[in-house]
């Protein structure tokens, strides 16, 4: 007979305390606004969180059991059990940026964290993803380093790149050049022809720049009204040269009218090069000023020129 003033509960069992961890685990798993699943080592879902209904696809009666290559899309998948593979093989956690589509069909970028789990004998038998969608994160970020007229990137992320960019070609022990670019008598034309035009002429000159200057590490920026800059390494000065060369003539074969930008009566540009060696030791400010001197000789030449 139970002792009526006891008032302690019978101690639990050991299953009736797994039982009530589990619980827990479960709803923490089920409430949880991440992806959390595990995959055994021949790349079969063994357990998914509820979170995955939001995947493109997802059956819940069979999403538990099938192989991540039957789940998702050919190229998704490879890319998703690459990060499984390392994180089992290497036996560490990979963080890595995965895409997957959403029930709306739009692609979402997630940062994923995956790690090995390991038996009693310290064996990787399954790995562990645990995924945050970081789309929304991603856009702003890059909004807030995009100039939105030209799509060009803008002065902020000028400033955080030129750093960068002079340690990468002092380490390549290459020849940085910075190159400034101002549309002549801009003002006037605006007066003449509107803003809205002017805008017009500011997207042709980034899509020259863009024609110009496409490899992997160039980079052109809008640094501010009709001012641009581009940064790149290059074999020599004469090829930066050609460069910019190539910009002044692209946007001067457009032939866009501009009455008061005598004597050509075009849309044109001035262009200043800078080059900075491998073991130059200016700051920033003063290698934006020795860019501004150029870009000044280059309209004293008259305009429609590119000066050193
Ligand atoms: N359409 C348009 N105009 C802009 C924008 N931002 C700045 N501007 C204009 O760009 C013009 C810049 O002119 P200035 O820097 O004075 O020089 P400029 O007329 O180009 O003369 P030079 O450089 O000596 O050839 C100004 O009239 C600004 O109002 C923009 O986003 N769109």
């Amino acid at each position: 007979m139970p002792d009526r003033n006891d008032t302690h509960p019978p101690p639990r069992t050991e299953l009736e305390e797994l039982r009530a961890s589990d619980r827990i685990f479960r709803a923490l798993l089920d409430n949880a606004s991440v992806l959390i699943s595990t995959k055994d080592l021949q790349g079969n879902v063994t357990m998914a969180n509820r979170h995955f209904e939001i995947l493109d696809g997802y059956d819940a009666e069979s999403f538990v059991g099938s192989n991540v290559f039957e789940l998702f899309p050919r190229e998704i998948a490879e890319q998703l059990w690459r990060n499984d593979r390392m994180a089992a093989l290497e036996k560490r956690a990979i963080h890595e940026e995965e895409s997957v589509y959403h029930r709306d069909k739009t692609l979402h970028t997630y940062m994923t964290v995956k790690f090995p789990l390991l038996d009693d004998d310290g064996e990787v038998y399954a790995t562990c993803a645990f995924s945050t969608d970081i789309t929304e994160a991603k856009a702003a970020q890059v909004d807030s380093v995009t100039d939105e007229l030209t799509g060009l990137k803008n002065r902020r992320y000028f400033n955080i790149r030129f750093g960068e960019e002079q340690k990468r070609a002092q380490r390549d022990r290459r020849l940085l050049t910075l190159l400034l670019i101002d549309v002549d008598r801009f003002k006037e034309y605006n007066d003449h022809y509107g803003h809205p035009q002017g805008d017009h002429v500011l997207k042709a000159v980034a899509d020259a720049m863009h024609k110009t200057l496409h490899r992997p590490g160039d980079l052109c920026f809008r640094i501010g009204g009709d001012e641009f800059a581009c940064l790149f390494a290059s074999n020599s000065s004469n090829e930066s040269e050609a460069l910019a060369e190539q910009i002044r003539a692209n946007v001067e074969a457009r032939r866009i009218p501009h009455q008061a930008n005598t004597p050509g009566g075009h849309v044109t540009l001035s262009l200043g090069l800078t080059f900075i060696q491998p073991d130059a030791t200016l700051s920033q400010d003063q290698i934006y000023e020795l860019g501004d001197q150029a870009l000044y000789r280059a309209k004293h030449k008259g305009r429609n020129a590119v000066s050193r």
